[in-house]
């Protein structure tokens, strides 16, 4: 597979028994790519030059000029880096054991480790929010992003706020396991390579999510690696669309659109920054619903059930009484 000028072969990728097709790769000035991102399909946008003035941000440049903050760094003991939310745990009082372990450290610190870090070692993922500690340069940087072109997308999509531009530093072969976003997505790659695999909100009965109490809420419960079919029967006939995003790619990921992503193995590490919006109102509602409505029906649904029952596991047997032999 040749993306953005460099050439891949299976090793690069982790391999999965599902098909998928290529997501469009399209020039931001090709009329398809704005109706494209208007109909919320996913689309590589190859000529931004969104994040342009970031080309440079190589470790070396980060660790000079990204100021004195703290960085929130995971690390895993083995690919993947499934995301888990710790306030759910005290909420419900849950016993779960966290797959990653969380902690923050200086940019320098991360740097060093990542210098010298070696396959076979725990991965590591640095995950924090742009805020305002960085240095002057990459201040500069930063206002010198195309906010011309997105400002054009939000406004002509109706979109909501930005609500935060995540850096995104990854070691070879991290995977961000399969789950959705309620925030649109343009996905900015800077450095290194990052293979995504995209599914259609459509795929919610294939992917089985998590509870929406759960810590792993939005996260599917498929371990792509060891799918259990027994347990997710729909998972065998799934299929999604794929592309590799290398340095000045700019995914259009749209909101409720699962996403598994993962860093190519055996290259260099990877820097990305995404740049994640509110949605704005739904403006006419159209039906039947689609997809990404009915999910978020659906978590509404569960969300009024955790609040009316108040015990989480007095949810599944009242949905199953409301459904088995009566819907089923
Ligand atoms: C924590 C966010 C990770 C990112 C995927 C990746 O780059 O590994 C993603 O899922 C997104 O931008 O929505
Ligand atoms: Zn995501």
């Amino acid at each position: 597979m040749s993306e953005n000028g460099k050439t891949f072969e299976e090793s690069h990728f982790h391999l999965y028994d599902f098909p998928t097709v290529s997501i469009p790769r399209l020039s931001h000035l090709n009329p398809d790519t704005d109706r494209l991102i208007s109909e919320m399909k996913p689309v590589v946008l190859t000529d931004t030059e969104l994040v342009a003035s970031a080309q440079k941000w190589n470790l070396d440049y980060l660790e000079k000029n990204i100021g004195p903050g703290s960085y929130t760094v995971y690390l895993s003991n083995n690919k993947k880096f499934k995301y888990f939310d710790e306030s759910k745990i005290r909420e419900h009082n849950l016993n779960f054991t966290p797959p990653t372990e969380r902690i923050e450290m200086k940019f320098w610190d991360f740097a060093e480790r990542l210098r010298n870090w070696k396959d076979g070692e725990k991965r590591m993922y640095l995950q924090q929010p742009l805020n305002d500690t960085v240095g002057k340069n990459m201040v500069d940087d930063f206002l010198s992003f195309n906010w011309n072109w997105i400002a054009r997308q939000k406004k002509e999509n109706n979109w909501g706020p930005l609500t935060s531009n995540l850096l995104l530093i990854s070691t070879p072969g991290n995977i961000t396991p399969v789950h959705y976003d309620e925030q649109e997505n343009f996905f900015a790659q800077i450095h290194g390579y990052k293979r995504f695999i995209l599914f259609s909100p459509d795929c919610y009965d294939k992917l089985y999510p998590h509870p929406v109490w759960h810590p792993h809420d939005r996260q599917s419960q498929v371990d792509f690696d060891v799918p259990q079919y027994d347990k997710f029967p729909k998972f065998h006939d799934i299929s999604g669309q794929e592309a590799v995003l290398g340095p000045g790619d700019v995914l259009y990921l749209p909101m409720y659109w699962w996403h598994h992503v993962e860093t190519v193995q055996h290259g260099d590490y990877a820097v990305s920054l995404n740049f994640w919006y509110k949605s704005g109102p739904s403006g006419k509602i159209t039906y039947p619903l689609q997809g990404f409505q009915k999910m978020a029906v659906m978590r509404n649904i569960e969300k009024m059930l955790v609040e009316t029952l108040k015990d989480v596991n007095e949810v599944g047997p009242l949905l199953q009484a409301l459904v088995e032999g009566r819907y089923t």
